[in-house]
């Protein structure tokens, strides 16, 4: 078996850095060294079967930490331990043991059918045959693959061959997934169903999953932890509630009314305290379209359920807030 560590830290991080120097032309001739800090001095615990959302705004230091937990790239400074390996010193002996999808890029063989692809990774994983066998047979029952197995994979759509790579990064068993956006793109059928996945898997088999998106449903439906990352320091660490209420964000309730009617307004909830109740705002009224805002760590079940016990409901939908608004609120109220 892997290296005996704390299952509280399964992955740890203290103090990490990493520095890039980039060379920067300066007027026609001359070239400036400068250095990039992407992570700059982060630390945190991680355990095991945990699932946890990084998030950031673009340049934020994500895909460097990433990087270095993977092995990819070697930290500049700080100690970083991942299943007691030191990544980029053992990268060989810790990629049986992480999966890694990133959702821009494809790790499949672009070519050959998925069932190509997979018998590779077989091969050079060096996964037990029973072993592969179930893992395979699960991930294209729950990933419903079966009908691709044998599509080459530049015939796939994006949320096909997303699933494909989830499937990919799963053979081998791996005590750790890092996905980086693995919803980017998808239609709205295709991310519920990488997300019952993911939480399926995570359930059933413990495996902890830090997951990098900028789809904050992502966060909501699968991780009870977010840390947020900016200018590579770590921001926040905490619960999404906590989030939402440090960046006092709101999500946004679309109604669609049989007819056009003046703004929703509900009545106070009896027997609650007028501050308990979540405050409904009319943001925009266009036709039988409402839009009202509401505060995004209220829950919308209730506030749904008294909209359409008092007025005659055609549709809905929640929009939730994106994650560069709620940083930028978090950093306008000075937490
Ligand atoms: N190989 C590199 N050489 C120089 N600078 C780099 C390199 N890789 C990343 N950077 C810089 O480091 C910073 C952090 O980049 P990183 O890709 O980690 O951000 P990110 O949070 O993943 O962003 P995104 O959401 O856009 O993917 C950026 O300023 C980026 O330009």
């Amino acid at each position: 078996m892997g290296t005996v560590t704390g299952d509280d830290r399964f992955i740890e991080l203290d103090d990490v850095e990493k520095v890039f120097q980039v060379r920067r032309r300066v007027g026609l001739l001359r070239r400036e060294r400068h250095e990039v800090r992407a992570v700059d001095g982060i630390g945190f615990r991680v355990a095991r079967g945990e699932m946890v959302g990084y998030i950031g705004p673009n340049g934020a230091g994500k895909s460097t930490t990433i990087k270095m937990l993977t092995g990819i790239l070697t930290p500049s400074g700080g100690r970083l331990r991942v299943a007691g390996i030191d990544p980029s010193r053992e990268r060989t002996r810790l990629a049986h043991r992480i999966g890694v999808v990133f959702g821009q890029r494809t790790t499949l063989w672009w070519d050959l059918p998925l069932r190509d692809s997979y018998r590779l990774m077989h091969r050079m994983y060096r996964i037990p045959d029973r072993r592969y066998r179930e893992n395979l047979d699960r991930c294209v029952e729950l990933l419903d693959l079966g009908a691709l197995l044998e599509v080459p994979v530049r015939q796939l759509s994006l949320g096909q061959r997303m699933r494909g790579d989830i499937a990919a990064a799963l053979l081998h068993d791996p005590e750790v997934l890092y996905l980086d956006e693995p919803t980017i793109g998808l239609d709205v059928i295709s991310k519920a169903r990488v997300r019952q996945f993911l939480k399926e898997l995570n359930a059933e088999r413990g495996t902890t999953v830090l997951l990098t998106t900028h789809d904050l449903t992502d966060i909501e439906q699968l991780c009870r932890r977010v840390m947020v990352i900016d200018h590579g320091r770590l921001m926040y660490d905490g619960s999404l509630a906590g989030l939402h209420e440090a960046g006092a964000s709101e999500r946004m309730l679309v109604i669609d009314l049989e007819r056009e009617l003046p703004p929703i307004a509900l009545e106070p909830v009896p027997g609650v305290e007028p501050g308990a109740q979540p405050v409904l705002r009319t943001v925009k009224v266009e036709g039988p379209r409402q839009w009202l805002a509401f505060p995004a760590s209220a829950s919308a079940a209730p506030l749904v359920a008294r909209i359409a016990a008092a007025y005659p409901l055609v549709d809905l939908s929640v929009r939730e807030p994106d994650i560069e608004a709620v940083i930028a609120r978090m950093y306008a109220s000075g937490s």
